[in-house]
């Protein structure tokens, strides 16, 4: 961190004396030194009160409160620099979070209820990303105010289907070793991440419509949701750019943007057998995939797909069957031969098990392969969802039952089940008023959604997860005796990765799954490594190294370089797990903060850090095809200093033969 005085100086020459280009900082210093009127010595950090955080909350799409879950998986990929992931509104405050394991690196600063506009807190990701509408990374000393700029974040937008934004991905840290060139490419991951939340709420937002995913060379794929007579309903930003769609939704059919296909087949019909499409007016044909509603036993548009009740609501993508899930781990097989007995059977189910083990593709494999397989398969994460929704969305509404409330009324997850199965994950974080609730819908399979005072009387199977002990929640009283022993017509404990025997099963299944977009296989070293790794974060982690190492991988091998695993032997023994380091770096006073020395850097923490720079500037050789001067832009560093890097890590520009 800079002295205050020179921060300030710093600013002050780059607005006033125009020293430096403009840029996108130096219009933000302007604006929040001229506009805002704000002094860089001192963050007068605004959080808001609990009712406050309710409105705000309450105010905030629930397809987006549902798309929280998404930022679980975005630190799985990023593990190891100590970044926590947020979700902030379109007001800038932040509505939800995933903390870093590492709380060294947290910013208290960042959590729930915080304002972080640019008008109070300055130059930052998550305020000035929303000013400019752009993904905007904010390193150190680019904060405005001097008392941040121990921190780093990395923010994007996402937009909603209408092209107007709808919140901000933040990942931020405060992680004193952090190279600028690793923030870089957490700030992809930020854009890859508001990128999926997009997609999330889109096909959220269509789920009760048939979706059109196009192929893009270089992009996302672009999305178009259909109703049964293929009449456009809505775009994604990259479907709308790449077709014109603007004036099309709600007005023109699919067949006035691409040729028809011959034979009038039917929308069922293409759901199984179409793979491309020619837009209309152009010579290329692109690959397609049209997908069914995703809650087909719930319609509430009469006019899809009529007898499509029948046809089986099919996964998107290829799902892990039964047998991958159970491997070839002996406590695995016993479970599943006691789940494929019990599932339907009338009693409900109890996962336990760490996170990523696989508790969810479990529920899945289980129902795909059940006679339910016909019904929906119906997913609601307790932790993801703000506590003032979850029993209107569970348990559904009316039209008009509350203030705010969605005219048509919302069926809720429990009825959308119905026929099919319920996975309830984070069991745990189930507030408890709305337990007594759902103890009395499992011992009568009955619902009343709010405001209608009718009773629904449904046919769920329910499979409730979580990675919480809850005999202790129990026992401090947060979690009902009586919901427990309902729950737990049948307990399971999924084991954790480092318990089971069959890592090297899971591994070539991954492989194989990876291999659709991928093909790659695993050089001796780079197996050994993976079996030798004592895999914290579960299946999730193993398969977030095993898609990285592909994209880096050479000639289709893996090595161990690519793997970046931060298990590091020493003479001392190997090091401890990343989350086990805990440098003494003091708490930043949440709100107003002061600056801190910056400890010296652990040395886990280094070879962490390089390596993740190594990656990122290897990364950078293969996008920009060696070039050196396209390679130091998307770096962000200069000539000098790329050539010094490609130096320290015996790197060259033209990759292949070097590393
Ligand atoms: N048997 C398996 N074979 C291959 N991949 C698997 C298997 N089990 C889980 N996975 C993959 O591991 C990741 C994590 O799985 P999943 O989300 O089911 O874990 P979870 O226990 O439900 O996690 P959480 O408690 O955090 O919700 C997913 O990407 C999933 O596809």
């Amino acid at each position: 961190m800079l002295e205050i005085n020179d921060h300030f100086r710093v600013i002050e020459r780059a607005v006033l004396s125009g020293s430096e280009k403009t840029n996108w900082r130096t219009e933000s210093w302007a604006r929040c030194l001229q506009d805002y009127k704000l002094d860089p010595s001192r963050a007068n950090l605004v959080e808001l009160t609990q009712q406050e955080i309710r409105e705000q909350t309450d105010a905030f799409d629930n397809d987006i409160a549902l798309a929280a879950g998404e930022l679980e998986s975005t630190l799985g990929m990023i593990e190891g620099g100590g970044y926590s992931a947020h979700l902030a509104n379109r007001n800038g405050v932040i509505i939800a979070e995933r903390k870093s394991r590492d709380s060294a690196f947290y910013l208290s600063s960042d959590r729930v209820g915080m304002v972080w506009t640019e008008e109070v807190g300055g130059t930052n990701g998550i305020g000035t990303s929303l000013k400019q509408l752009t993904p905007t990374a904010v390193y150190l000393t680019d904060h405005f105010f001097a008392d941040l700029t121990g921190g780093a974040c990395a923010a994007a937008p996402f937009f909603g289907p209408d092209g107007t934004v709808l919140g901000i991905v933040n990942l931020s840290t405060r992680n004193p070793g952090l190279p600028q060139l690793a923030h870089r490419v957490v700030f992809g991951v930020a854009q890859i991440t508001a990128e999926r939340l997009e997609t999330s709420y889109f096909t959220n937002h269509f789920r009760r419509f048939y979706t059109l995913v196009i192929s893009l060379e270089q992009k996302s794929p672009a999305i178009i949701a259909v109703d049964s007579d293929f009449k456009i309903v809505g775009a994604t930003r990259h479907a709308r750019a790449a077709f014109r769609l603007d004036d099309a939704i709600g007005t023109r059919s699919l067949w006035g943007v691409f040729e028809k296909i011959r034979g009038n087949p039917t929308i069922e019909y293409l759901c199984e057998n179409l793979r491309e499409l020619r837009p209309l007016g152009s010579g290329q044909l692109l690959g397609v995939s049209l997908k069914r509603p995703l809650t087909l036993g719930a319609l509430a548009n009469p006019k899809i797909a009529p007898g499509a009740k029948s046809a089986p609501a099919k996964p998107a993508r290829k799902i892990t069957t039964l047998a991958e899930c159970a491997g070839e781990d002996p406590q695995m097989k016993r479970n599943l031969s006691i789940l494929k007995k019990v599932f339907g059977s009338g009693l409900h189910v109890l996962l336990l098990g760490e996170t990523g083990v696989g508790k969810d593709t479990l529920t899945r494999a289980l129902h795909y392969e059940s006679e339910r397989a016909t019904g929906p398969f119906v997913a609601f994460n307790c932790s993801a969802v703000p506590e003032s929704l979850i029993d209107s969305e569970l348990f559904g509404y009316s039209g008009g039952a509350f203030t705010g409330a969605n005219k048509e009324g919302n069926l809720g997850r429990i009825v959308e089940a119905d026929k099919g199965t319920l996975f309830l994950d984070e069991i745990g974080d189930m507030p408890l008023q709305l337990q007594t609730r759902l103890l009395r819908f499992l011992e009568t399979q009955e619902v009343m959604p709010l405001g209608s005072g009718k009773v629904r009387t449904v046919d769920v199977q329910v499979v409730a997860a979580t990675h919480q002990n809850l005999h202790e929640k129990v026992a401090a009283g947060s979690f009902r005796q009586d919901l427990f022993y309902r729950l737990a017509g049948t307990i399971i404990t999924i084991p954790s990765l480092r318990e089971r025997s069959d890592l090297d099963y899971i591994i070539r299944t991954l492989l194989d799954q990876l291999a659709e977009d991928e093909p790659v296989r695993l050089s001796e070293a780079a197996r050994k490594a993976l079996l030798g790794h004592s895999w914290p974060g579960n299946i999730r982690e193993l398969r977030n190294v095993l898609t990285r190492a592909a994209k880096l991988a050479d000639g289709g091998v893996i090595n161990v370089d690519d793997l970046m695993l931060v298990q590091v032997k020493t003479k001392a023994g190997p090091l401890p797990a990343l989350h086990e380091i805990r440098p003494k770096v003091p708490e930043t006073p949440q709100a107003n903060p002061q600056p801190q020395p910056i400890p010296a850097m652990p040395g886990r923490a280094k070879v962490v850090a390089s390596q993740a720079e190594r990656s990122a500037i290897i990364a950078a050789i293969e996008a920009s095809g060696g070039g050196a001067l396209a390679c130091a832009a998307a770096l962000g560093v200069s000539r000098a200093t790329l050539y010094r890097k490609l130096k320290q890590y015996d790197l060259s520009l033209t990759l292949r033969s070097r590393h």
